[in-house]
């Protein structure tokens, strides 16, 4: 039987973390050990496909930009285009896994699964998940049951969509969550076993197109609190922010002394977003606001950070209003 061909694209994070000893579970250094490593320290994938590495960057995944992603993106379109790549995972720190996945979710141009996987222990500690989820993700990417399935995730055993899942935890190994809307599927046996997929557009189907880009519009968070005020904002945008992505109270209230500033923010230009910090729901559109009239867009039930990015990408195709609230139902 012949085997997929994987890549395996590294950026760092704790999966090529390392700890002062076996029992350091925080505390480490992120980003330390090559793709070459990480690879030679699962053996097993050869047994599931055939794999090579590509080291792409060596950061902590707090330290992603735009223009990581937009390098990243063009690399993964790059390699499946070729009929030699079946598939592609990517090593990837935990903090921004999520945003990364969800970017690669709506500006890959191919059914090749792409499959995103961290960890939570660094390779040094006693029971690494690093090794498992590798050998996982690599087990996915090969699979002909992932074709299709837009960006996934996995870690610990489960296997969730980039659309949908979130870092849940801060330090334990079961981390990832997709709450309310539920995880995709699990690998056990070994092989990817697929219950659930997301309604929503992705990869092929989406009008997002990177070739041609080197920058994404600047798109900020103002994070909602009580007692808040509108200095962030407005410090956003006099640093140049085209778009806010105002991550509210409960289904996405605007406090009172914040309101009249992004009313103003919306009528000199700047894109308004209406997300929730709550973490689960739909936000209704004209609830706690009337987005018809005060020409804001509501993030469905998109988390603040991945409403960022969708923004920032739909702004790369328009500025209308209704056409961005579309593309917020879309995708
Ligand atoms: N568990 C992790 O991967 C976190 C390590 C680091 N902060 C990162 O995101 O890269």
């Amino acid at each position: 039987q012949k085997l997929p061909n994987v890549m395996i694209l590294a950026t760092g994070g704790t999966i090529a973390g390392t700890g002062a000893t076996s029992t350091t579970t925080v505390g480490y250094t992120a980003a330390t050990v090559g793709v070459q490593q990480l690879i030679n320290a699962v053996p097993e994938l050869r047994k599931v496909a055939n794999v090579s590495g590509e080291q792409v960057f060596q950061i902590a995944s707090e330290s992603m930009t735009n223009e990581h992603w937009l390098t990243l993106g063009k690399r993964v379109n790059t390699l499946l285009a070729q009929p030699n790549v079946d598939g592609i995972v990517i090593t990837h720190g935990t903090d921004t896994l999520e945003e990364t996945a969800y970017f690669l979710n709506l500006v890959v141009k191919s059914r090749k699964p792409v499959v995103l996987v961290g960890a939570m222990r660094p390779s040094t500690a006693l029971s690494a998940d690093g090794p498992i989820n590798l050998y996982n993700a690599v087990l996915i990417a090969g699979s002909q049951d992932a074709v299709g399935k837009g960006v996934l995730v996995a870690l610990g055993d489960q296997i969730h969509s980039a659309r949908d899942v979130t870092k849940a935890n801060t330090s334990t190994p079961d981390a990832f969550k997709t709450a309310e809307l539920g995880m995709m599927g699990y690998v056990q046996g070994p092989k990817a076993h697929f219950y659930r997929v997301s309604t929503r557009k992705h990869t092929t189907e989406t009008e997002f197109d990177i070739s041609s880009l080197n920058a994404l519009p600047q798109v900020d968070i103002v994070y909602g609190y009580a007692n808040m005020n509108a200095v962030a904002l407005n410090a956003f945008i006099a640093a140049g922010a085209k778009g806010i992505i105002h991550a509210g109270t409960g289904d996405g209230s605007l406090a009172a002394k914040v309101k009249p500033d992004l009313i103003a923010a919306r009528k000199s230009g700047t894109i308004i977003v209406r997300s929730s910090r709550v973490g689960q729901g739909i936000l209704a559109r004209n609830g706690e606001a009337n987005d018809d009239e005060l020409d804001f867009v509501v993030a469905d039930t998109l988390n603040p950070q991945k409403a960022r990015i969708l923004l920032m990408l739909a702004m790369t195709k328009t500025s209308n209003t209704k056409e961005l609230q579309r593309m917020f139902y879309t995708y």
